[in-house]
């Protein structure tokens, strides 16, 4: 067992822990640690190796002793039957004939066909990969592949490619969402060994890679990290594009159809998963086909189709299952959607047997039980089962599980939120969604959970009285269902809106929205729902007085009862209806033959974003002469930019409207207006809302939907970012301010990674110690290793002085070792030591110096290559390999392109002269440039244009002179 096994084996440990669990000592754990060469590396042997395995394979079912790789075999190569008998199953594989191809491969195993262990170890792969995807058996799958991992740590394998696959089968165990076997760590030790090993004339290049991208993509999602994630998502997509293996693209495709409804793409989630439903009942891949049915019962019921249809897509998805339903964790998908269409059509004891039966799934699996929560919690809360809701809060809120364990416990906040809300204490559970939402984002914006508590939060603060926070929550409520639509939970938060305008006393508007929801939940059939929305009506007809008002309320009351609906608090005490007279100097009303004309301007086909806001403006000036129209962009908290229009006469009627990705407008206008001038421009903003959106589906603009609240990105002076990735790149940065934890910094020359260290310094509490930067390719060899560590005077010929080194001259702050590629091979591994524990060896002194550095490496090649190539160590290589960050190419940001080049205007300008404008033309030249230089190019550009001639104050397209 290698150095990078025991470290993968003792993770988060620490030494003195795992060292007690061995009965060693923690320096004994040290020097297994240690690269191979090092003078006090040791192996584990014997007694100790044994318990070492056992940790391996903990609480794994035992080993089937045919499998055990055998003491006597050595390094063979594979014989040609071998290879044959191999391929011949790895077609089955690749077909998705899993059953098939599990009864070759046991077969072969354990017959006397494969003598060698590369071909034995190849089968056990392919009998792994087969339980890991055709059947989802993650813990058969690992105790048959086991004992290779043994055996690549051993050296034992043959051929690298063998041992590639070993490691690739490995990470996508690792990352499988079976809660005694997922291990981030590990994986990442895998995808790392695997990447070393993977060579691109491999002739699986392109499968073994999009294995090794699923294994990321798996280990992000269960992790609950959807930054990684969406990084993860765009590296599946380019691995695919290479992919021929049927079964192997069907799975990506499926992570990428998740992908798209985790972005709130609705429409295209479906149609993928559609697809995919479908190419996998062509190839006879069960699982997978089930799996999709699921998802796509669920996305429909969002949609607000009718249960019934979901309820046929989870009956399909069942005969898919192929008898195989209990034990696979797409089951647990397939229950979800099948109780969610149960609880609307009212069967409640069939929605709680389906629930239970999922749980047990769940628990089998040590799988997080976040999947099955809000059908479970709305099950709980309608039956009237308060206890029971709050036991749910706490159950998740004390999950240990380290499957998503962050968003599991969020969940209990939202279930407890909940249960306060059925017990009548509205301000508390106004709190908890509040704090939902807030974990929600803080763990990088999960959607479904930010969705609903936002949702649920607007009626509680309404209920609680707040009716301020109430529209910053309803806006902010808005802001999510725009970026990730449903139908469904745009009729709760009509709900809940009509609450909140009842409390403000605007009853008629409050009956238009209870009324909209209603609607939408006859039509989606959802009988609880409506009925409890039917209540709520009664509840504001009875407030305001109404005939027959109290009768029709105890009437919604009967009928929930009759569902076996427990009615819960209705707050409807503090509704004050407040007497809405039309205002006397209001004009006669509007024809509708005004709106054609409007209209025809506001849906013209391919207008960009900017475009679209000016004909709105345009038109509402034209519709309401002297009113000053104007349009402003509202943030989360209601804070307001003014876009367009006149800002100085305050405006007297606003309407609100949504662009379809996530930002939120207003449009406004001054003075009374005829009694359907409101109703005139909401019809107005709406329709410009769905041309905005139209605008970026097609990309007329870039917008990409941010996950976080833009402000969470801290200012850094010098580091430009406008793009959504930088300004992601720059929270991230922030994010390791508290760490020591080696970074490196990746990117084309020029893009930007010795700006990206500056930043992080600056943002670490390290800020006001040294930043020490060194260029590993500017220094001659033979003087490297003193300019790094230092040498006392005399130390060799020429060193007349002391020198401390860059190393020491750090100290308390940072070094950043720019070109790590051309670090010369025998400085290597005194580097690595220093990383390993702080301490070097100066040239001429007899003891160690002890150094608090942290070390930012950057580098533009491929370090991957160079180990491949020997000119790298491995060992160095994944130490660090801590936090790699990856600065993109100026061409994938084109954002930022602008704001660099003003940047660069401002900074270049000589002092005391007017920095010159931007023209037009220049600036649709530079963003259209392919950038191979990229910034340090964008900076030349600027500096050469400003250079000749005289100072103009529009910089034009003529000026710069772009090459290439
Ligand atoms: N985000 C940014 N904001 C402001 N200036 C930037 C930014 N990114 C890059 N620059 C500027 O672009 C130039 C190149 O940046 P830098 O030296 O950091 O690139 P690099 O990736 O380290 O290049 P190399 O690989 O050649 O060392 C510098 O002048 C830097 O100031």
């Amino acid at each position: 067992m290698g150095p990078e096994a025991i470290r993968a084996l003792r993770g988060e440990q620490s030494r003195a822990s795992f060292a007690r669990q061995l009965g060693v000592t923690p320096l004994t754990v040290y020097r297994w640690e240690l690269p191979e060469e090092a003078a006090q590396a040791r192996r584990p042997r014997g007694r100790v190796m044994e318990a070492l395995r056992q940790l391996a394979e903990g609480g794994q079912p035992a080993l089937p002793p045919a499998l055990r790789p055998a003491n006597s075999l050595v390094r063979q190569e594979l014989t040609h039957e071998e290879k044959a008998r191999l391929n011949a199953c790895l077609t089955l594989l690749q077909r998705a004939d899993w059953r098939a191809a599990e009864n070759t491969l046991l077969e072969l195993l354990t017959s006397s066909e494969l003598r060698t262990t590369g071909a034995r170890a190849l089968a056990s792969v392919g009998l792994a990969y087969a339980y890991r995807w055709g059947y989802e058996d993650v813990r058969r799958a690992f105790a048959v592949l086991l004992p290779h991992l043994v055996e690549a740590d051993a050296g034992l394998l043959p051929a690298e490619s063998v041992e590639v696959y070993v490691h690739a089968t490995a990470a996508n165990l690792y990352a499988s969402p079976d809660g005694r076997i997922f291990d981030a760590g590990k994986m990442n030790v895998h995808v790392a060994r695997a990447e070393a090993l993977l060579r691109p004339n491999h002739p699986l290049f392109a499968e073994v890679r999009c294995q090794l991208r699923l294994a990321q993509v798996a280990a992000a999602f269960y992790l609950g990290a959807p930054e990684l994630l969406a990084r993860q998502y765009g590296r599946l997509e380019e691995a695919l594009a290479e992919v021929t293996d049927p079964s192997l693209r069907l799975m990506a495709m499926h992570g990428l159809a998740h992908e798209a409804a985790i972005r709130g793409e609705v429409s295209l989630a479906t149609r993928r998963f559609r697809e995919l439903a479908q190419a996998a009942a062509r190839l006879g891949y069960g699982l997978l086909e089930a799996r999709s049915l699921a998802f796509l019962a669920q996305h429909r019921l969002d949609e607000a189709c009718e249960p019934e249809e979901a309820l046929a897509l989870v009956h399909r998805a069942r005969g898919a299952f192929d008898g195989r339903l209990g034990r696979a964790f797409s089951f647990i998908f397939a229950a979800r959607a099948e109780a969610d269409a149960l609880l609307r059509l009212g069967r409640f004891s069939e929605a709680e047997a389906v629930l239970e039966q999922g749980t047990t799934v769940t628990e089998e699996l040590s799988w997080t039980p976040h999947h099955l929560v809000v059908q479970r919690a709305r099950l709980l809360y309608l039956t009237g089962r308060y206890a029971d809701l709050r036991q749910l809060a706490h159950q998740l809120s004390s999950y240990t599980g380290p499957i998503q364990q962050p968003l599991t416990r969020a969940y209990g906040c939202w279930v407890e939120a909940l249960a306060d809300w059925a017990e009548g204490h509205a301000q508390r559970s106004a709190e908890g969604f509040a704090a939902a939402h807030t974990r929600a984002l803080e763990l990088g914006g999960w959607p479904y959970l930010r969705r609903d508590s936002a949702v649920c939060e607007v009626g509680a603060r309404a209920a609680a009285g707040q009716l301020q926070e109430s529209r910053v929550a309803l806006r902010r409520a808005r802001a999510i269902l725009e970026q990730f639509p449903s139908a469904w939970s745009t009729a709760l938060l009509h709900r809940h809106e009509g609450w909140l305008l009842a409390r403000e006393g605007r009853l008629r508007e409050a009956r238009e929205k209870l009324e909209a929801s209603l609607a939408t939940f006859t039509l989606a059939a959802d009988a609880p729902e409506a009925a409890l929305t039917r209540r709520t009506l009664a509840a504001v007809a009875r407030a305001a007085g109404e005939p027959g008002a109290e009768a029709a309320y105890l009437h919604s009351e009967d009928e929930l009862r009759r569902y076996g609906i427990t009615p819960p608090p209705d707050f409807s005490a503090e509704i004050h209806p407040v007497q809405e007279t039309p205002s006397p100097e209001a004009e006669p009303r509007l024809g509708a033959e005004s709106l054609g004309v409007p209209f025809e301007r506001l849906a013209v086909r391919g207008m960009g974003a900017s475009l679209i806001q000016r004909e709105l403006v345009a038109v509402l000036e034209g519709l309401f002469p002297g009113r000053n129209p104007r349009l402003e962009e509202l943030d989360s908290q209601g804070r307001t930019t003014p876009l367009l229009g006149e800002s100085t006469v305050p405006a007297s009627e606003w309407v609100e409207f949504g662009d379809g990705c996530g930002r939120r407008l207003r449009v406004g206008v001054a003075g009374p207006l005829p009694a359907d001038g409101r109703a005139l421009i909401s019809a107005l903003a709406r329709l410009a809302g769905f041309a905005l959106e139209v605008a970026v589906l097609r990309g007329f603009v870039q917008a990409e939907p941010p996950l976080r609240e833009p402000e969470a990105a801290p200012e850094v002076p010098g580091f430009i970012a406008a793009s959504p990735t930088m300004n992601k790149l720059k929270t991230e940065l922030a994010g390791l301010s508290g760490s020591r934890a080696t970074v490196i910094v990746t990117g084309e020359s020029g893009s930007g990674k010795e700006v990206v260290a500056r930043a992080l310094h600056r943002l670490s509490a390290r800020a006001d110690r040294p930043y020490v930067a060194f260029n590993c390719a500017a220094v001659p060899r033979e003087l490297f290793e003193g300019q790094l560590f230092g040498y006392r005077r005399g130390a060799y010929t020429g060193a007349a002085t002391d020198h401390p080194g860059v190393i020491r001259a750090a100290h308390g702050g940072t070094l950043f070792l720019d070109e790590i590629g051309e670090l010369p091979l025998e400085v290597q591994p005194k580097l690595l030591r220093f990383l390993e524990n702080g301490e070097i060896f100066p040239l001429g002194e007899t003891r160690p110096a002890q150094v608090d550095v942290r070390v930012i490496a950057a580098t533009h090649r491929d370090l991957g290559q160079l180990v491949r190539e020997g000119r790298f160590r491995e060992d160095l290589y994944y130490r660090l390999q801590v936090v790699p960050v990856r600065v993109p190419p100026l061409r994938e940001r084109r954002e930022d392109i602008i704001a660099l080049a003003r940047h660069f205007v401002n900074q270049l300008t000589p002092e005391g002269r007017e920095p010159p404008q931007l023209g037009p033309d220049a600036m649709a030249a530079l963003v259209a440039h392919s950038w191979p230089g990229n910034v340090r190019e964008l900076r030349n550009v600027i500096e050469r244009s400003l250079a000749f001639g005289s100072l103009p104050s529009v910089l034009g397209a003529d000026r710069l002179r772009i090459t290439g």
